[in-house]
């Protein structure tokens, strides 16, 4: 075959530099959130409040996969790459959307994948990286699809696999790997961007004697701790500092890990250069809800008491809004507040930002307790936006959402084998609705962080799991919800201006980019994972189902 380049109007493909990940041109969107503060923002304003009620569909591609399409298009001087479940990687000529090349993943047929989705590649070079769920990091060439090396980061039989995006820079491809579920001991991994060689391995959960440690039992909990990864890390070029969140602690039931298992549910600092940990802060103790903290946190300067202050804002899925403030050397609190409704937390010491709980609200071996927001939480892992013009912060929440489990002994550990410590017939049945959920649960609010006022909420009857792209035309852009919709709300007061009914929910990131002077925006459809379990829990407690029906398609809309 003909490289794509020479054969239609495709031009040469241009290089990622690091100068150019760390200065997006607008027309782009080179990464996971388009900029490495994690933004998911875009200056371009062809599409405005205005004029976005005319978008209209430029293409569509079906990608013949089911399950959870959650990989935003990324698009580089008229490429695009895709990722959809089961780990392919689709090339695409953005304008015309015809197909250039694609990859599939050979995965173990034994394979039992508990979150069968991908959020998407990274661009670096001359190359495309994915992270895929038998937990290999493989590099192609971005022109022809093919591999170029392909490096285990971990051994998927013990339960390791990734979902997540890789995060690149400085000649390095960083990764994370999930299994909060399964006990495995998480962490970070950077490769060599070239040859795929390991360059360091930041674990979360620290061995005996390392910082951090002396937070969990002397036995040996913290080989299955857990602390997975799986969501793309931010990123300071300035500082070289990159910040990952870090999951929930293995198994759920906190008495079988006494302490505040450190760095579970946290937020750490590394430097990219070394792989050293430079600063941490853990959102919630000695988890006990599944609240996996892995949302990376956006880095936003926020003025306090008339000075800037070099922030990581992060919605917890624990149901709280959390301020830092980001120095090379540490992390500290600055404020929290709920921003849903949420039960377990009875206090935050103002100083260091730790929670008190409500100990009747601590799930337990051999004890069934009532807590809110759910084991999905205020917010689940689809990511918030920031716009520097509105100077809003956007999350997509669940609201009114309670839950019920009941703590059931793990027995000891089998490496591969899920070690939760609640039945998974529990889980899947374990949402419980409030008068007010029964009004509605989904919700995109915006935040103006400077005031810790809310400024809009806009709502929907049933969840919301929809990432949001905000852009320079004061849009907002998300899906999320069971009835399949795509929307555009006003920046500035959340007002719905323009709906899709795609064919299937929308759980994509979405993305925009320009060529020839066109600003498209772009977004895979495709229901799966845990909004479809999340409405399974529904189903049960609800009179009537709601049937999502499945199937991936990526969407993109011009003018
Ligand atoms: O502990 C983990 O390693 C882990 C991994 C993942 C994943 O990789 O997608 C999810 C979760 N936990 C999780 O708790 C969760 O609610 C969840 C939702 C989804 C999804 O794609 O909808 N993935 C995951
Ligand atoms: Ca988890």
């Amino acid at each position: 075959d003909d490289p794509p380049s020479s054969s239609g109007p495709l031009k040469a493909y241009s290089k990622v530099t690091d100068a150019r990940l760390t200065q997006p041109e607008p027309q782009n969107w080179l990464m996971y959130r388009a900029n490495y503060a994690s933004w998911g923002y875009s200056p371009l304003k062809q599409i405005t409040t205005e004029n976005v009620k005319n978008l209209k569909l430029a293409w569509s591609y079906s990608t013949g996969m089911t399950e959870g399409h959650q990989a935003p298009p990324v698009v580089n001087n008229g490429y695009m790459y895709v990722t959809t479940p089961n780990n392919q990687v689709i090339a695409f000529e953005a304008k015309s959307g015809k197909e250039l090349w694609r990859y599939k993943k050979t995965i173990p047929e034994e394979l039992q994948q508990l979150h069968p989705t991908n959020r998407g590649v990274a661009l670096y070079g001359d190359k495309v990286y994915i992270a895929t769920t038998d937990a290999f990091v493989v590099a192609l060439d971005a022109v022809t699809g093919k591999e170029v090396w392909k490096t285990a980061s971990a051994d998927w039989k013990q339960g390791y696999y990734s979902t997540l995006a890789p995060l690149a820079a400085e000649g390095k491809i960083m990764i994370g790997v999930s299994g909060g579920e399964y006990g495995i001991r998480g962490f970070v991994a950077a490769f060599d961007a070239e040859t795929g060689k390991e360059v360091w391995r930041r674990y979360t959960i620290p061995a005996p004697g390392e910082k951090g440690s002396e937070t969990w039992p002397k036995d040996d909990a913290w080989k299955t701790g857990g602390g997975p990864v799986w969501v793309t890390g931010s990123y300071d070029p300035e500082t070289k500092v990159s910040y990952w969140g870090v999951g929930n602690a293995a198994s759920w039931m906190p008495d079988t890990r006494k302490g505040d298992n450190l760095f579970s549910t946290s937020v750490i600092g590394i430097d990219i250069r070394s792989g050293e940990l430079k600063g941490f802060h853990q959102y919630h103790p000695n988890d006990a809800w599944d609240w996996d903290e892995v949302s990376a946190p956006l880095l936003i300067d926020i003025e306090r008491k008339g000075k800037k202050v070099k922030s990581l804002v992060h919605a917890g899925r624990n149901g709280y809004l959390w301020w830092l403030e980001r120095s090379p050397n540490k992390i500290d609190f600055v404020d929290a507040w709920p921003f849903v409704l949420q039960n377990v937390f009875t206090g935050i010491d103002k100083k260091t930002g730790r929670p008190s709980y409500d100990p009747a609200r601590i799930p337990q071996t051999g004890k069934t307790v009532n807590f809110c927001p759910s084991l999905w939480g205020g917010k689940d892992w689809p990511p918030e936006a920031y716009n520097p013009q509105t100077g809003l912060l956007y999350i997509p929440a669940n609201n009114n959402l309670c839950a019920e489990i009941t703590g059931i002994p793990t027995g000891k550990h089998k490496p591969g084998e899920l070690y939760i410590g609640v039945g998974l017939d529990n889980i899947l049945t374990h949402v419980r609705l409030t008068d007010e959920s029964r009004k509605h649960i989904g919700e995109v609010q915006a935040w103006d962080m400077a005031t810790g006022k809310k400024v809009w909420t806009q709502t929907f009857p049933a969840m919301n799991w929809g990432p949001l792209l905000t852009t320079g035309g004061n849009l907002v852009f998300g899906g999320g919800t069971n009835d399949r919709k795509f929307r555009a709300f006003d920046a500035r007061n959340g007002k719905v201006l323009w709906e899709f009914a795609a064919n299937s929910g929308v759980i994509g990131v979405p993305s925009t980019f320009e060529i020839d002077g066109e600003q498209y925006i772009a977004v895979q459809a495709g229901w799966g994972v845990d909004a479809q379990r999340m409405q399974g829990a529904f189903d049960a407690v609800m009179p009537q189902k709601t049937p999502v029906p499945q199937g991936g398609v990526i969407h993109v809309f011009k003018l």
